[in-house]
C-alpha cells in the first residue's frame, strides 16, 4: 500500500468509494495508468468507462487547455455558451429520434437520469416507472428510485415502481431464454393500469447489473409494447453508449430508436459531463427545475466535442467492434483452460465474464471473483467486477486502447487465473467491495 492510498484513506470518506484493492494513481497516458512508485497498469476498466479517449489524448488536452484559457463563462444555467451550443447540435444531428428534440447537461449519470425522471412524470402527469432488477441508474435519491441494483436495495424507491426481470440468456427468468415471459409480465402490468406508467428506463446492454447483453429482439418488443400505452422509453447509455458497443449507439443493435436517450462517462472523456437527448415537450416542460450551477460548462462541453469528433474521426466505434472480437477470442481460450469462466459476453468494448462455481449449477463465484481482481491489480492490470453477485468482471477500457495493450492484458489475466487460490482472504476482506 502506497503512500498516496494511505493519504487517501486518511482524508477521504468512504462515502464516495468503490474499492477491490489499493490502487493509487499519479498519471495516465493511453490505457495505462502509472502509480506513486512508477508501476504502470493497463486500465481494463477506464475508469468504469469515463475513459474513453484513455488517459492524456491529444485532443482532449488541446480542447480543455483552450476553453480554460479563455472560458465562456461557466455554465449555461444563466447564460448561453459556445461549447455548449456547440455540442447539444452535434447530438441532436447524431441522434436519430423524429421531430423536435433537445438537449439538457449535467454532470453525471445520475444527474441526467434523475431529471429525465422528474421532467416525464411532470410533462405527462403520470407517476409510474418501469425499471428492471439489476439496473443501475444512479446513486443520487432520485435516480436510485427507480434501480434496481442490490447496492441500492436500501434506498427509497418510487411509489410506482415496476422492476421486471432484466433478460439474461446466460441465467434465463422462468427458463426463457428469448424473454418472452417479461414481455408477457409487461403487458400484464400495462393492461391492468393502461395510465398509470410515465416512463420505462432500459439498458441495451446491463452493465453494473453484471454486463449482460439481452435477447435478439427483446427490447424492440419491449419499446413496441410500451409505446400502445404511451410509455416513454428513455435508453440509459451512460456507460455503453457512444461508440463502446461497436455502434454510436447501443440501441442500434436493438433495431428501435428511444424516446429519449442519456449518456455520460465516456462523454466527458474524464471530465464530469452527461447529456439527455429527447422530445422538447419533456426537455422544455419548465424552467429552473432540474438546474446546477455548472451544468453545460464551457470546459467540460469542449471535452465532450473533443470526444465526439474524436470518435467520428478515427472510427473508434468500427474500433470498438474489432478490439472488442480480439479481446473475447483471448478469453474463449482463457476459458478452455479455467473452470472458473462460466460465460463471456458483450458488444463491442463492453465485455463481461461471468465467474461461477460449477459450470452446471452456475452459482456466482463471488470471492474468488474479489481474488481474481485483486491478483490481477497485483501483476499490473485493472479490472473490476459488476454483478447483483459481483462476480462479473467488466471490462470497459477505452477505445483508443491498443491492440497490444489487450494481448498483454489477456496474459496477465491468464497468470491471475493460475494463481486466485495464493489470494489470502485477509487481503481481499480489507476492501468493502460493492
Ligand atoms: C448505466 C449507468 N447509468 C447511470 C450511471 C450513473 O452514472 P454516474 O456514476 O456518473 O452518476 C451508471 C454508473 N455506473 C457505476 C458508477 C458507480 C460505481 C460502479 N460502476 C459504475 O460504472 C451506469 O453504469
Amino acid at each position: 500500500m502506497t503512500a498516496l492510498y494511505k493519504r487517501d484513506q486518511a482524508a477521504i470518506a468512504n462515502l464516495q468509494k468503490l474499492r477491490f484493492f489499493p490502487l493509487a494513481v499519479t498519471g495516465g497516458r493511453g490505457a495505462r495508468l502509472t502509480e506513486e512508485n512508477g508501476r504502470e497498469l493497463i486500465d481494463l476498466s477506464g475508469a468504469w468507462g469515463a475513459a474513453s479517449l484513455g488517459y492524456g489524448h491529444p485532443a482532449l488536452v488541446e480542447a480543455i487547455s483552450g476553453a480554460a484559457a479563455n472560458p465562456a463563462g461557466a455554465s449555461v444555467l444563466s447564460a448561453a455558451n459556445g461549447p455548449a451550443a456547440a455540442l447539444a447540435e452535434k447530438l441532436l444531428t447524431a441522434f436519430p429520434g423524429s421531430g423536435d428534440n433537445k438537449v439538457w447537461f449535467g454532470h453525471s449519470g445520475s444527474d441526467a437520469n434523475e431529471a429525465v425522471f422528474r421532467a416525464v412524470t411532470k410533462a405527462t402527469g403520470r407517476s409510474g416507472v418501469i425499471a428492471f432488477v439489476g439496473a443501475y441508474h444512479g446513486c443520487t435519491v432520485g435516480s436510485m428510485a427507480f434501480s434496481g441494483h442490490s447496492v441500492q436495495a436500501g434506498a427509497t424507491k418510487a411509489d410506482g415502481l415496476l422492476l421486471l426481470p432484466y433478460p439474461d440468456p446466460y441465467r434465463p427468468y422462468h427458463d426463457d431464454p428469448t424473454g418472452g415471459a417479461i414481455l408477457a409480465e409487461l403487458r400484464e402490468r400495462l393492461e391492468a393500469a393502461p395510465e398509470r406508467f410515465a416512463v420505462a428506463f432500459i439498458e441495451p446492454i446491463q452493465s453494473d447489473g453484471g454486463l449482460i447483453v439481452p435477447p435478439t429482439g427483446f427490447f424492440k418488443a419491449f419499446s413496441a409494447i410500451c409505446r400502445e400505452f404511451n410509455v416513454l422509453v428513455v435508453c440509459d447509455e451512460v456507460k455503453v453508449g457512444l461508440g463502446r458497443s461497436g455502434r454510436l449507439h447501443c440501441f442500434e443493435h436493438e433495431d428501435f430508436v428511444p424516446d429519449i436517450l442519456t449518456i455520460g462517462k465516456g462523454l466527458g472523456g474524464g471530465l464530469p459531463l452527461s447529456a439527455a437527448i429527447g422530445p422538447a415537450r419533456i426537455l422544455d416542460c419548465a424552467s429552473a427545475f432540474a438546474m446546477q450551477t455548472l451544468h453545460g460548462n464551457p470546459i467540460s462541453t469542449a471535452a465532450g466535442l473533443a470526444v465526439l469528433e474524436t470518435i467520428e474521426r478515427d472510427e473508434l466505434a468500427q474500433e470498438a467492434e474489432r478490439k472488442g472480437k480480439l479481446l473475447r477470442d483471448g478469453l474463449a481460450r482463457l476459458a478452455e483452460r479455467y473452470q472458473l469462466i462460466g460465460d463471456i459476453r458483450g458488444r463491442g468494448l463492453a465485455c463481461g465474464v461471468d465467474l461461477v462455481l460449477d459450470r452446471q449449477t452456475r452459482a456466482p463465484a463471488r470471492a474468488e471473483a474479489a481474488k481474481l481482481i485483486y491478483r490481477a491489480y497485483e501483476l499490473g492490470l485493472v479490472v473490476y467486477c459488476v454483478g447483483m453477485n459481483a462476480n462479473v468482471l467488466e471490462m470497459t477500457p477505452p477505445l483508443t486502447v491498443a491492440d497490444t495493450d489487450i494481448v498483454q492484458a489477456l496474459n496477465v489475466l491468464d497468470r491471475a487465473f493460475a494463481e486466485v487460490s495464493d489470494v489470502p482472504d485477509t487481503v481481499v476482506s480489507q476492501f468493502a467491495g460493492w
